[in-house]
């Protein structure tokens, strides 16, 4: 059977990295097919090739038998190659429609019938005249999956869709993707999520550093087994909880509600929420129901109009702005690398001073450049950050490395309360364990943690206790490894708790 796309030799450099490099690849009608790799691997390098947003400096590619050489997203799309990036390319102060618009053509309203059928058709529901900017992350990543459907594909490329996905959601775009294929689109799928591409993936194409090391019907390989191939070592261990009493409680929150002021935002009402030194605490949650509001009023990013329900350190907060927060020894990673956790075009050692300038990188207002480049340096090492060096942009970095690097920052800043939305969102396998074990090794040594993730395998290795956000109401503390993932998965769909009885 002739291949729908023909890859041979295809190469990508970046100065002196080596993206891409010589690579074959061929991608069956019908065919589900994984591209899998670490972090930095050249996995979205290739993705950009196909789709026509970068060029390759050599190789060749055949869609359907014929040469073609895509020099434009526009030319793909032309072609019937659909993408759905791992960064957004919304247009914030756009609503959902204007945003498809600016790709889909017909009327607005006939689109945001469109939105709405197949939102529920795929479990992928967003409301059409909401600003992306009061959408979250996973809310986000749904506009794109459904903008991309609109134009009906032959291939569709998604790179980490699920990486934001509630589970359930998952399973709803599982099945899409599976009703897509056998509709005779091909799907080309990149995941960290290994069990996830053994479900869905008939084919699994392996890269390392820019490399093909691997071809392989993923079905036929237990999860363990592709990870040795994906990474070529073995997995780091999770590092056990020491039985240690919890001291202090470093936040406190109490009986906080706030009302947004952007109508599309999500009312919040935190009855209690405490994190103590010595403890990780995780929120569970699918994303939208208030995990973005919530962690912009901890982090400062939002103030409220009085302080006190908000405490860190005994100090009632909620009026302070981040970096007065900072200076009480808390620290925080948000959900948004690019928006906020980094600014793309700075280096890695300017996005270092941007929270670390007071570990003595700038002196007497002068920025000690040495001291910089060391600090961003060992973040680098220590957190195995894949980059040419701290003069690297960040925002050429692969998005997992990105992550590592951001929450590398924060850790070296040794808080002793640290906050973080979605740790090892986009991370590989063996990166996330290496990011779970440097929390477990704060908690023993006595720091609060505070973390937010759609995971609940994570939260279930790393916290000694969970809350649930369900439409903005968090739920009561709940012990860990005592309550079941049924019991929260419950708390999630407000199948318990007040919303239930209300
Ligand atoms: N625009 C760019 N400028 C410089 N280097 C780049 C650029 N884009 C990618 N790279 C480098 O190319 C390599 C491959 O990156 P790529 O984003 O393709 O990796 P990936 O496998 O998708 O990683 P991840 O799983 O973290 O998303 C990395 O070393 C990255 O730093």
């Amino acid at each position: 059977m002739q291949p729908l796309l023909r890859l041979r030799g295809v190469s990508k450099t970046y100065g002196q990295v080596a993206a891409n490099a010589a690579i074959d690849l061929d991608v069956m009608p019908n065919s589900i097919h994984a591209i899998l790799g670490e972090n930095g691997a050249g996995k979205s390098t290739l993705m950009k090739l196909i789709y026509g947003v970068e060029t390759a400096d050599e190789g060749s590619m055949e869609w359907n038998g014929q040469p073609v050489r895509p020099g434009s997203a526009a030319e793909a799309r032309a072609l019937g190659i659909g993408m759905v990036f791992q960064h957004f390319s919304l247009f914030e102060t756009l609503t959902v429609v204007e945003n498809i618009a600016l790709v889909v053509p017909g009327r607005k309203a006939a689109i945001a019938a469109r939105v709405r059928e197949l939102g529920a058709r795929y479990g992928l529901e967003v409301n059409p005249a909401a600003l992306v900017h009061s959408l979250s992350v996973g809310e986000r990543q749904r506009v794109e999956i459904l903008r991309c459907l609109m134009l009906e594909p032959r291939l569709l490329i998604l790179d980490e869709p699920t990486s934001v996905l509630a589970p359930q959601n998952v399973e709803l775009l599982f099945q899409t993707l599976r009703r897509l294929r056998d509709s005779g689109v091909s799907i080309l799928f990149i995941s960290h999520k290994l069990e996830e591409i053994r479900a869905l993936c008939d084919r699994a194409t392996i890269l390392r550093g820019g490399r093909v090391t691997g071809e392989v019907d993923p079905r036929d390989h237990s999860a363990h087994a592709l990870a040795t191939l994906m990474i070529g070592r073995a997995m780091p261990q999770p590092l056990p909880a020491e039985p240690i009493a919890p001291g202090n409680a470093l936040l406190e929150i109490t009986g906080l509600t706030c009302v947004p002021e952007d109508p599309f935002g999500v009312t919040l009402s935190v009855p209690s929420l405490q994190v103590r030194a010595g403890e990780i605490v995780g929120i569970a949650g699918v994303s939208g129901n208030g995990q973005r509001e919530l962690a912009a009023l901890i982090s400062g990013e939002d103030r409220l109009p009085l302080g006190d329900a908000i405490r860190i350190k005994a100090r009632p907060v909620g009026r302070m702005g981040t970096s007065a927060r900072r200076k009480l020894g808390f620290a925080f990673v948000p959900e948004d690398r690019l928006g906020r956790g980094a600014v793309p075009d700075m280096s890695l050692a300017d996005n270092t001073l941007l929270t670390a300038h007071r570990r003595g990188l700038v002196r007497h207002g002068l920025i000690d450049r040495r001291r910089e480049a060391a600090f961003t340096k060992s973040c680098m090492t220590d957190f195995d950050v894949r980059a040419s060096g701290p003069e690297a942009e960040a925002g050429s970095l692969s998005g997992g490395n990105l992550q590592k690097f951001i929450m590398g920052r924060e850790i070296m800043l040794e808080p002793d309360l640290l906050f973080v939305a979605q740790p090892t969102w986009g991370v590989d396998i063996g990166a996330a364990a290496q990011i779970r074990r440097r929390l477990a090794a704060m908690r023993n040594a006595g720091k609060a943690i505070l973390v937010i993730s759609e995971e609940l395998e994570e939260l279930f290795e790393i916290c000694d206790r969970l809350h649930v956000l369900h439409h903005g109401h968090l739920s009561p503390s709940l012990p860990l490894p005592e309550t079941s993932a049924e019991e929260i998965g419950e708390w999630m769909i407000g199948a318990r708790g007040a919303n239930h009885a209300a």
